[in-house]
């Protein structure tokens, strides 16, 4: 745990149910190794997490099981961890390297950036070697000109205790990547001779592996899951097809059929996701179906909270949790792991290695000190405390072109590209990449007529939703819920409307407040029921917010519109507005859109900017919370 971090202070529900194999998963870490500082149930780093993970392999030692460790990418983007460093990943990426995972796959953050996307493939992937899986992806090979893969097509391996597994990692359809990588789609994968082969591989099979970043669920917009169970199931009916995903920032488990399911494991080093299963039919299999002294898993796989569920005939037993990423619940599901003390020297030195890496970049460098804290979306869009209205105070503050100063601007961003909430007190360099990690910046057509320009934000909010993300298909879901005091009845509920979240993550802020044995945090139902939240939390409240948000600057001051605008948006966008201005007959296109501002002011500056202008005046009466400041 970082210098001034809490523990949480509720413990688990009960003791993990361990079977014949087992799995921990992480997905969608975007950098934040260092914990987070001002978050009690999140409290633990990815030192804690090395300790974690050695302990419970001995665990499965001692029980004579199976364990595998597997991440499904988006490895920055997020914090200041990874992204104060150039590129970004650079030392984050050393620092991920400690955990022994088996299996890994590549995220839609690994490939924005060509830097990035040759740092995964030089770098990374080799530290992993034949268990980094990028069923469909590709990266250019300068030297050759050619096409290859970035890490493994498949991997058939047996496990330690004699399973053999077929497994793949497979990206959904992202369309964003820069020009030297190629995804291919899940359509196209799922006819490739090398892929089919693999299917039907020579050798037994006693479970195929399907890892992805990819909504876990093959009903949600934008998952190819859909497309590689068929696949799969209609070769090989009767094994077992265990998936893992990620992408989507939400806590979900999924019944295929009687022998699939899938699971995905949240996002930011809030969760770590538990699998364990019995039942697999293996002629080489030599560990405990059940091991001993532990729970074993008793769930089948029946969807409990569809209609009438479904039947099941095979032997298979489940059990799915979400752990919540502090220390009080690694050290709990860590006993009996032979060790006596959680601490060992290797999560320890990762530790130091965390701290040395936020002195080196500058992490606590302060820019001010925010009056209150500002959520994304446990407060209705517009009201009091949630963040958009602050950033379109902070857009039209200082975005701003001089030498066009006096032209009234509108300038639109895309909410996603606002990650986090923004605490009260002191904001910091960290902050500044917590909030708003990305580096688009800002593009604008000058003079656009008011009646034209006036409609854009109205038209790509109202967008049919598989237009609104230029990276996914049908639907992103990554708007994520933060902060609050109760969930209003049903927001957590409407888990199977595709377009809802289906579980909630914890206040910042509020948490440190509660005494009582439950505090706000993820309240999580799937298929397999309510019970899946390793520690029981209180719900919190959920309002989505649009795609896009605008601010205006430089208006008429009394009151009249003005005839013409500048109108200013992201280079991120930049699709998207251009459609818009096209579908309400404006005459403006590509040709008339350039830089408004130096591409160095990002979305990653304006806060930053903001802070300086705004909150330095609090900072000799900033209240420290806890953990703020303290890691250098
Ligand atoms: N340069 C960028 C890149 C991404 N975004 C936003 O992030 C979303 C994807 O993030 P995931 O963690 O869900 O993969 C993407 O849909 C954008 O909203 C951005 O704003 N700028
Ligand atoms: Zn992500
Ligand atoms: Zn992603």
């Amino acid at each position: 745990m970082q210098p001034g971090a809490q523990n949480a202070t509720v413990a688990p529900r009960g003791p993990l149910a361990w079977g014949q194999l087992n799995f921990l998963h992480t997905t969608d870490t975007h950098g934040w190794l260092e914990g987070h500082l001002k978050e009690q149930n999140y409290g633990a780093d990815w030192g804690d997490f090395v300790s974690f993970t050695r302990h419970m392999r001995h665990k499965s030692g001692n029980l004579g099981v199976d364990l595998l460790l597997i991440d499904t990418g988006d490895l920055h983007d997020g914090n200041g961890l990874s992204d104060a460093s150039s590129p970004n990943g650079a030392l984050s990426n050393l620092v991920f390297e400690n955990v022994d995972y088996d299996l890994l796959t590549i995220g839609n953050h690994e490939l924005y950036v060509t830097d990035i996307a040759y740092e995964t493939f030089n770098q990374f992937s080799k530290v992993y070697g034949e268990r980094y899986l990028t069923s469909n992806v590709q990266i250019l090979n300068n030297q050759t000109g050619e096409f290859e893969y970035i890490g493994s097509k498949f991997r058939y391996f047996t496990t330690a205790h004699g399973l053999r597994i077929m497994s793949f990692g497979v990206l959904y359809d992202f369309k964003g990547n820069s020009n030297v990588s190629k995804v291919i789609k899940a359509a196209d994968l799922v006819k490739e001779t090398w892929f089919l082969d693999a299917v039907q591989y020579p050798e037994p099979i006693d479970l195929f592996l399907v890892i992805g970043h990819n909504p876990v669920r093959p009903t949600a917009g934008g998952s190819t899951f859909g497309t590689l169970y068929k696949t799969i199931r209609g070769l090989r009916p009767d094994t077992p097809i265990q998936a893992f995903g990620g992408h989507t920032h939400i806590r979900d488990f999924a019944v295929f059929d009687d022998k699939s399911t899938g699971l995905e494991s949240g996002r930011y080093c809030e969760t770590v996701g538990w699998l364990s299963m019995s039942g697999i039919n293996s002629s080489t299999f030599k560990g405990n179906m059940k091991p001993r002294g532990v729970p074993n898993p008793t769930q089948p796989a029946v969807n409990v909270t569809a209609t009438g569920g479904n039947p099941t005939k095979s032997n298979l037993l489940y059990q799915r949790r979400y752990l919540d990423f502090n220390r009080l619940t690694f050290a709990y599901h860590a006993v009996g792991s032979q060790d006596n003390t959680f601490d060992l020297h290797s999560g320890e030195r990762v530790t130091d290695l965390i701290t040395t890496d936020r002195k080196a970049l500058n992490l606590t460098a302060l820019y001010g000190c925010a009056p209150a804290t500002y959520c994304q979306s446990c407060k209705p869009f517009g009201a009091e405390g949630n963040i958009f209205p602050l950033l379109a105070t902070a857009l039209a503050t200082t975005v701003i072109n001089q030498s066009r100063a006096d032209i009234p601007r509108l300038i639109i961003i895309n909410t996603g590209s606002v990650r986090f909430d923004l605490v009260e007190g002191p904001f910091t360099f960290d902050d500044s990449f917590i909030v708003s990690p990305f580096t688009d910046a800002f593009q604008f057509i000058p003079d656009v007529p008011y009646n034209y320009a006036s409609q854009i934000l109205g038209v790509i909010n109202a967008g049919p939703a598989d237009k609104k993300r230029r990276d996914l298909g049908p639907r992103d879901f990554s708007f994520t819920p933060m902060t609050g005091e109760v969930c209003p009845e049903g927001t957590a509920e409407h888990a199977h409307d595709s377009l809802k979240p289906r579980s909630e993550p914890m206040t910042r802020g509020l948490h440190r407040r509660q005494t009582t044995a439950t505090t706000p945090g993820y309240v999580t139902k799937d298929d397999f029921g309510t019970d899946g939240d390793d520690t029981i939390h209180s719900k919190i409240p959920f309002y989505p917010q649009p795609e896009y948000l605008q601010a205006n600057a430089s208006f008429p001051t009394d009151g009249s519109e003005p005839t013409t605008v500048d109108l200013i948006f992201l280079d991120f966008i930049v699709a998207d507005v251009l459609a818009a201005l096209k579908s309400v007959g404006a005459k403006e296109a590509a040709s008339d859109v350039s830089y408004y501002l130096p591409k160095t002011f990002t979305t990653n500056s304006y806060l930053p900017a903001y802070a300086k202008i705004a909150w330095q005046a609090n900072v000799p009466n900033c209240p420290v919370g806890a953990g703020v400041g303290s890691g250098s």
